[in-house]
C-alpha cells in the first residue's frame, strides 16, 4: 500500500502512537502509523524497556474512550499501596488512599501496547507500517523518509506527528532545522531489570502492593506480573559507591545484596545472571518548545516531555495527551494549524507539573518513605481527606486517582498546604499562648 498525501502520519507504533491512529481514525482521517521495529505481536522479545507499567486513571481514562479498558484491566494487578522492605526487619505497608480501596495497576507493557495495535489495526483507514525507521523529516512539505530492510523509503503526509519516544527523530530533526529548542537533563542514576519468579506457582511477595526496598541514595521497586512472577528494578546511581559501575562481579553483586536487600536473595534465583546480563537505561527529562510547526509537524508523549518514571505517570501522561489533542481538534474544527499550538498550550504546564512531581517522587520512594515522620505525615494526611473530603485530597490521590490537570494539583496542593501551615501555625500560637498564659498565671499564683 502506498502512502496518501492527506494521510495524518504518526511516527513510533508505541503507547501514545496507537492510542493517536484509535482516536484519529475514528474522527474519520487516513492514518498511516510508522514504526522502526517489527510487529511485536509476531512473537519479537521486547528489549531495552520496563517490562510492566503502573496505569492509573488518566490512562484508564483514555483507554475507557476507545472501549479498550475493560480488556486492559482484565490482565491488570491492582496495587493498593507501597510494601516497604527494612534491610531488618518485617515489610510494612503504606495504603495510596485513605480509604485504603484505591490502586494503581501493574500491566505488562508489552501487552498494552498490541492490545492498542490491534485496536488501531482494526479501524478502517489506519494501516501500520513496521520495520520503517524514520531518519529524515522536511518540516516544510512533509516529506519523510525511512531505513527499512528494503532500503531507503520516502513517504509524504499532510501532518506528521512524532510519537518516537524519549530520543524523537521527529525531535532530532525539527532541532536540526532550527526550528525547536530542547534541553535534556539525563540523571546520574539508572536503571536495571531483575526478576523474582513465582514461588511454588504463587507470588512470592505480596501480590496487591508496589514493594520498595528503600535505601537512601538509591532503591529497588518491584511490580507483579500476571505470571505469578515480580520484575524488579533497581534505580542506582551510575558511578561511585553503592552503583553499577561498582559493581562488576558475581561475589561483588552477592555481598552488595546481602548486606543491603538480604530478604531478596532467596527470592531471586536468577539474580547475579540478570544483573550481569540487563542492560542499564538511562533516565532523564526531555524539554522542548515549540510541540509544533507550522500546524502541520506536531510532538507528543515522551518525544515532547519524556520525564523520569518515579510516579509512573509518563504513560499516563501521554495518554492523556491524545484525549486533549483530540479535544483540540474538536474545538479548532479539525484545523490543525489552530489545534496542535491549542494543544501545546494547554499541555505544556501540565507536562512540567508531572516533570518536577515524577523527581521529587524519586526522593520520596527511596528515602522518606522509611522515615517515621514521613509515615505520621501520611497518616495525617488520610485521616485530613476522611475528615473534609471536599476540602482536602492529597497530592498522590489527584494525580494517580483523578484527572484533574496536572498543574491545577500542584496549584491545589502549594493552596491546601498554605492553609494547613497557618492552622498548624495558628494552633502552635494558641498552643505556646496558652502554656505561656499557664506559666505567669502559675508565677503569679
Ligand atoms: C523504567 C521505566 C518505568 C516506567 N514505568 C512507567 C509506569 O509505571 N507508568 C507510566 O505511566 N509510565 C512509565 N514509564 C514511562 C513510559 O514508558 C513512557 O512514558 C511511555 O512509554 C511513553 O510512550 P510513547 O508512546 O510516547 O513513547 P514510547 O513508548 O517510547 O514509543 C515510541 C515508539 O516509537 C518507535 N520509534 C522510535 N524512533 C522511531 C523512528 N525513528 N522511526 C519509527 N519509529 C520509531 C519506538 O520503537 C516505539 O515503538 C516508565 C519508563 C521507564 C523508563
Ligand atoms: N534518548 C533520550 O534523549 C532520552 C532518553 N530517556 C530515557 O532513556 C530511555 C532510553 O532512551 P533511548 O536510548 O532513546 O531509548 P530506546 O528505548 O530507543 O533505546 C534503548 C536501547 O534499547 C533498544 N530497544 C528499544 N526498544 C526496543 C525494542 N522494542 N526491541 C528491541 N530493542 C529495543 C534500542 O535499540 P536500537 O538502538 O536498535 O534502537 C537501544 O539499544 C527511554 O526509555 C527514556 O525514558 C530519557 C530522556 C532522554
Ligand atoms: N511505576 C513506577 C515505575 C518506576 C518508579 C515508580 C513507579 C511508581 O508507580 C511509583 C508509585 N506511583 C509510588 O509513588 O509508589
Amino acid at each position: 500500500m502506498t502512502a496518501r498525501r492527506d494521510e495524518i502520519a504518526i511516527i513510533g507504533a508505541g503507547l501514545a502512537g496507537c492510542l493517536a491512529a484509535c482516536f484519529l481514525a475514528r474522527r474519520g482521517y487516513p492514518v498511516a502509523l510508522y514504526e522502526r521495529r517489527p510487529d511485536p505481536r509476531t512473537g519479537t522479545a521486547e528489549r531495552g524497556r520496563s517490562i510492566n507499567l503502573a496505569l492509573s486513571e488518566r490512562g484508564l481514562d483514555a483507554l475507557r474512550r476507545i472501549g479498550l479498558a475493560e480488556q486492559v484491566m482484565a490482565d491488570a494487578l491492582p496495587m493498593r499501596g507501597r510494601m516497604i522492605h527494612p534491610v531488618q526487619g518485617e515489610p510494612q505497608f503504606q495504603s495510596y488512599s485513605a480509604g485504603g480501596g484505591r490502586a494503581i495497576n501493574s500491566i505488562s507493557r508489552g501487552a498494552l501496547n498490541n492490545a492498542l495495535l490491534d485496536a488501531a489495526a482494526a479501524l478502517p483507514g489506519v494501516r501500520i507500517v513496521f520495520d520503517h525507521r524514520l531518519v529524515g523529516l522536511d518540516p516544510s512539505d512533509g516529506a519523510l523518509s525511512f531505513e527499512t530492510p528494503q532500503g531507503t523509503v520516502d513517504a509524504k503526509a499532510s501532518v506528521v506527528l512524532g510519537a518516537d519516544g524519549a530520543g524523537s527523530v521527529v525531535r532530532g530533526q525539527l532541532l536540526a532545522s532550527g526550528l525547536l529548542r530542547e534541553s535534556v537533563d539525563f540523571l546520574d542514576y539508572g536503571y536495571k531489570e531483575l526478576t523474582i519468579p513465582a514461588l511454588g506457582g504463587d507470588f512470592a511477595l505480596e501480590e496487591d502492593a508496589l514493594h520498595i526496598w528503600p535505601r537512601g541514595t538509591s532503591m529497588m521497586i518491584a511490580l507483579p506480573n500476571p505470571d505469578r512472577s515480580f520484575t524488579c528494578t533497581l534505580f542506582w546511581p551510575n558511578e561511585g559507591p553503592g552503583s553499577f559501575a561498582a559493581l562488576d562481579n558475581p561475589l561483588a553483586i552477592e555481598r552488595h545484596f546481602a548486606e543491603h536487600y538480604p530478604d531478596v536473595i532467596p527470592l531471586a534465583p536468577t539474580l547475579v545472571d540478570d544483573y550481569q546480563h540487563n542492560p542499564v537505561g538511562v533516565l532523564g527529562t526531555v524539554r522542548c518548545t515549540p510541540w509544533q510547526v507550522s500546524g502541520t509537524v506536531g510532538l507528543l508523549g515522551d518525544a515532547a516531555h519524556a520525564i523520569v518514571p518515579f510516579y509512573g505517570q509518563g504513560a499516563n501522561c501521554a495518554f492523556e495527551d491524545v484525549v486533549e489533542l483530540d479535544r483540540c481538534l474538536d474545538e479548532c474544527a479539525d484545523d490543525w494549524a489552530a489545534a496542535l499550538p491549542l494543544f501545546q498550550r494547554r499541555r505544556q504546564e501540565n507536562a512540567e507539573a508531572i516533570a518536577q512531581m515524577a523527581l521529587t517522587n524519586f526522593v520520596e520512594m527511596r528515602d522518606k518513605v522509611a522515615s517515621p515522620v514521613f509515615q505520621l505525615r501520611r497518616r495525617v494526611e488520610h485521616a485530613l481527606e476522611r475528615a473534609l473530603p471536599d476540602r482536602y485530597v492529597s497530592q498522590y490521590e489527584l494525580v494517580s486517582f483523578s484527572t484533574t490537570p496536572y498543574s491545577e494539583v500542584r496549584r491545589r496542593v502549594r493552596r491546601q498546604h498554605r492553609v494547613l501551615g497557618a492552622v498548624a501555625g495558628g494552633a502552635a500560637l494558641l498552643l505556646v499562648g496558652a502554656i505561656t498564659a499557664g506559666l505567669s498565671r502559675g508565677r503569679r499564683t
